[in-house]
């Protein structure tokens, strides 16, 4: 067995460390209390529900939305969240941004960014968040925004929700102890957490520190691609899918509240804290996968296919097969293909191409894309690997080999990616990426076609 498989965390039953525990599946039919006799067992909306307890539908598609599609989950708690004050602008700047993105031009360059550093002020999760680009339009429920985070303290009795979309949390650095209404996730390095629209949650370094992406979901809820001709097995396999149980606390202290709505933050305090779900049921819930569980399929012929095999997650839009966002990873894997250019090939993509590293070397890239980085490569941009990338692969001796120490993920978009102003302008961004595919000899044609042009035989 190799070292990489050993330090894999074991599976989902009983892992030490989650409190309460972790159910497997994705989108299960969950039902879960923290108190014994909380949950209604034979209906959703007793006229008394147990222990005077607050029954409150969470939806996260239209009611009538196709079952295998619907949403929902049914929640019971201390006190409704319709007891709130109205929510106030929160004044802090923040570079949180939302589609529609126009505080700069989109751009077809090809464009690639430092990792973002850690704060030297005290930051939380919400205020460490910097959009780096992003498409289509929050309010019509189209396209992502993409952002970065970067903090060094937790949240303290501050709670954060977007109305705008479904947070895809991809860590980087630094573990993650996620307080969410419906149960506690405790994330590491090379795992996501997903928290679906509305919920409320406070991040937690247990670390210290941290730093990582997030995918803003405005379009469709992420959901497993379909699998086809592979089988009723393989990839993102649904029981490696973690849920938290029911966990609540019992603190009628004063707790802030920020929401993301139409782009805007806004605030609010409470007379209590909002993480008093006692009970729940239901398919809609923040769940934690861990992508060293991926089931890895690739050539065992020849050719490099195209990296949709690597799909862990799927947005779709309305055009058949042509997502509103696919999250990819490129997870350490064998290499056998024979008399094959091993690494991505050049291509000029439909979609578009936002990728982050989350740890080692990616191998279309030998230099200049680091952990905490990103490249973004848009609609019809012309990419792939760099020069010294493409020199090693033409020469390499073809046999079995196997990538290692790597994790780099990319979401997809069938939408173009409009950069922000941040992104544009801070230090991060490499003036020099284009660089990288420069130095390429010209192909050499047998006489007669190997003159150039005006050239004399
Ligand atoms: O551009 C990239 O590095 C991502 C990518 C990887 C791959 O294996 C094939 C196509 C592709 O866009
Ligand atoms: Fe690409």
């Amino acid at each position: 067995m190799d070292s990489a498989w050993e330090r894999m965390p074991p599976p989902v039953a009983g892992r030490a460390g989650d409190e309460g525990g972790m159910m497997p599946g994705f989108a299960n039919h969950f039902a879960t209390e923290a108190v014994p006799g909380a949950l209604p067992l034979t209906q959703n909306s007793p006229q008394k529900p147990p222990y005077g307890l607050y029954a409150e539908q969470l939806s996260g598609t239209a009611f009538t939305a196709p079952r295998r599609d619907n949403l929902r989950s049914w929640l019971y708690r201390l006190y409704p969240s319709a007891s709130h004050p109205a929510y106030v602008p929160f004044d802090q700047a923040s570079h949180l941004r939302t589609g529609p993105f126009n505080d700069a031009a989109p751009t077809p360059n090809r464009l690639r960014w430092d990792a973002l550093p850690l704060p030297d002020e005290p930051t939380d999760f919400v205020e460490g968040l910097v959009t780096l680009c992003g498409n289509g339009d929050a309010q019509i429920g189209v396209g992502i925004g993409v952002h970065l985070y970067a903090a060094n303290m937790s949240m303290r009795r501050r709670a954060f929700f977007s109305a705008d979309g479904e947070w895809l949390i991809v860590l980087q650095q630094g573990r993650l102890r996620i307080v969410t209404e419906m149960g506690v996730i405790s994330a590491e390095p090379e795992q996501i957490v997903v928290v679906p629209r509305g919920l409320r949650f406070m991040v937690e370094l247990p670390d210290g520190a941290a730093r990582g992406y997030v995918c803003e979901n405005y379009g469709a809820a992420f959901r497993l691609p379909e699998l086809g001709p592979i089988g009723s097995n393989g990839l993102a396999n649904p029981r490696d899918f973690e849920t938290p149980v029911a966990a609540f606390v019992n603190d009628d202290a004063p707790f802030n509240v920020i929401q993301k709505f139409c782009g805007s933050l806004w605030t609010t305090t409470l007379a209590h804290s909002p993480f008093n779900v006692v009970a729940w049921h239901g398919n809609l819930a923040p769940y934690r996968y861990d992508l060293r569980r991926f089931n890895t399929i690739n050539t065992v012929s020849f050719d490099h296919p195209d990296p949709s095999i690597f799909t862990v997650l799927t947005s779709p839009s309305d055009m058949p097969g042509t997502a509103n966002c696919d999250f990819v990873i490129f997870p350490p894997r064998w290499m056998v293909a024979e008399h094959t250019f091993r690494p991505p090939w050049f291509h000029r993509n439909v979609m578009s191409e936002f990728m982050g590293l989350i740890h080692g070397v990616y191998d279309a890239k030998a230099g200049g894309f680091a952990p905490g980085g990103a490249s973004l490569h848009n609609r019809m941009s012309a990419h792939g690997p760099d020069l010294a990338s493409y020199e090693a692969a033409v020469a390499a001796d073809l046999k079995p080999h196997r990538i290692t120490d790597t994790m780099a993920f990319m979401f997809e978009s069938r939408h173009v990616f409009q950069p922000t102003r941040f992104a544009l302008t801070t230090p991060l961004l490499q003036r020099d990426y284009d660089d990288c595919w420069a130095g390429f000899g010209k192909a050499r044609l047998p006489p007669p076609h190997g003159r150039n042009r005006g050239e004399s035989a």
